[in-house]
């Protein structure tokens, strides 16, 4: 089955039910977040984010978002702590965006979109490798940090300079020494509950852990993010935007806060 998803009319989020039905299942992601609805859990630990910046490898324009990839073939760059158990590894950070600032966010506070929301990918080292992982209830966990305009974000910067090697579908280019704990903000408080990947395949596999303190980009950086391009070389190009999944019915899920 040739699956070419995207977030176009004909290939976008309220089509990929018909090549993907978990579109329709119990555990989907994003949600809205009401904060107000949340219930503040005191055991909930905090979340530790252990990343070593040798382990940043490269930064690939996949004709989706741009991702950097990490090595994750030890516990060097881990997730620890929060609602999870165990260990579990980052193997990339990516983002979603909007045309404009009033909308790019997945997760949504209360009915508000945020311009951007950076993920950062997690696997459960209980598990062999990241396909294994992804297929089980507690095999992921994605960090989210919403992204707010103000200021220029210097940590971003490096990150957006890539971006002319990989303008592209399919180019990347290698990125080292990188730490991704540069682009977390100062509070670590989080909401959690149990979700699925946001794009196909959709996995219903990802335990959310999604920072309450978002972190700022400014209206040049957003520029920059939507300057990449959906589509290959020598295709029409189509500029990288609104490559987000809206919210998805709770079904009765809860979410948690670690913060009162
Ligand atoms: N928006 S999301 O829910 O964070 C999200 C959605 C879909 C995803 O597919 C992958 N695959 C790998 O990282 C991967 C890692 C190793 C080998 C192959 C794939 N990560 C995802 C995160
Ligand atoms: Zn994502």
């Amino acid at each position: 089955m040739s699956h070419s998803w995207g977030y176009g009319a004909h290939d976008g989020p309220e089509k990929w039910a018909e090549d993907f039905p978990i579109a329709n299942g119990p555990r989907q992601s994003p949600i809205d977040i009401v904060p107000t609805h949340a219930q503040h859990d005191p055991s909930l630990k905090l979340i530790k984010l252990k990343y070593d910046p040798a382990t940043a490898k490269g930064i690939l324009n996949n004709g989706h978002s741009f991702q950097v990839d990490f090595a994750d073939d030890d516990d060097s760059s881990t997730l620890t702590g929060g609602p999870i158990t165990g260990t579990y590894r980052l193997r990339q950070f990516h983002f979603h965006w909007g045309d404009s600032d009033d909308r790019g966010s997945e997760h949504t506070i209360a009915g508000t979109k945020f311009p951007c929301e950076l993920h950062l990918v997690h696997w459960n080292t209980k598990y062999p490798n990241f396909g294994e992982a992804a297929s089980k209830p507690d095999g992921l966990g994605v960090v989210g940090v919403f992204l707010k305009i103000g200021s220029a974000n210097p940590r971003l910067q490096k990150v957006l300079d890539a971006f002319d090697d990989i303008k592209s579908k399919g180019k990347q280019t290698t990125f080292s020494n990188f730490d991704p704990k540069t682009l977390l903000p100062a509070s670590l408080e989080y909401w959690t509950y149990d979700g699925s990947l946001t794009t196909p395949p959709l996995l219903e596999s990802v335990t959310w852990i999604v920072l309450k303190e978002p972190i700022s980009v400014s209206p040049a950086q957003m520029a920059t993010f939507r300057s990449l391009l959906f589509t290959a070389e020598g295709e029409t190009p189509c500029c990288m935007v609104d490559n987000y999944r809206p919210p998805q019915p709770l079904k009765g899920r809860k979410v948690r806060a670690s913060f009162k």
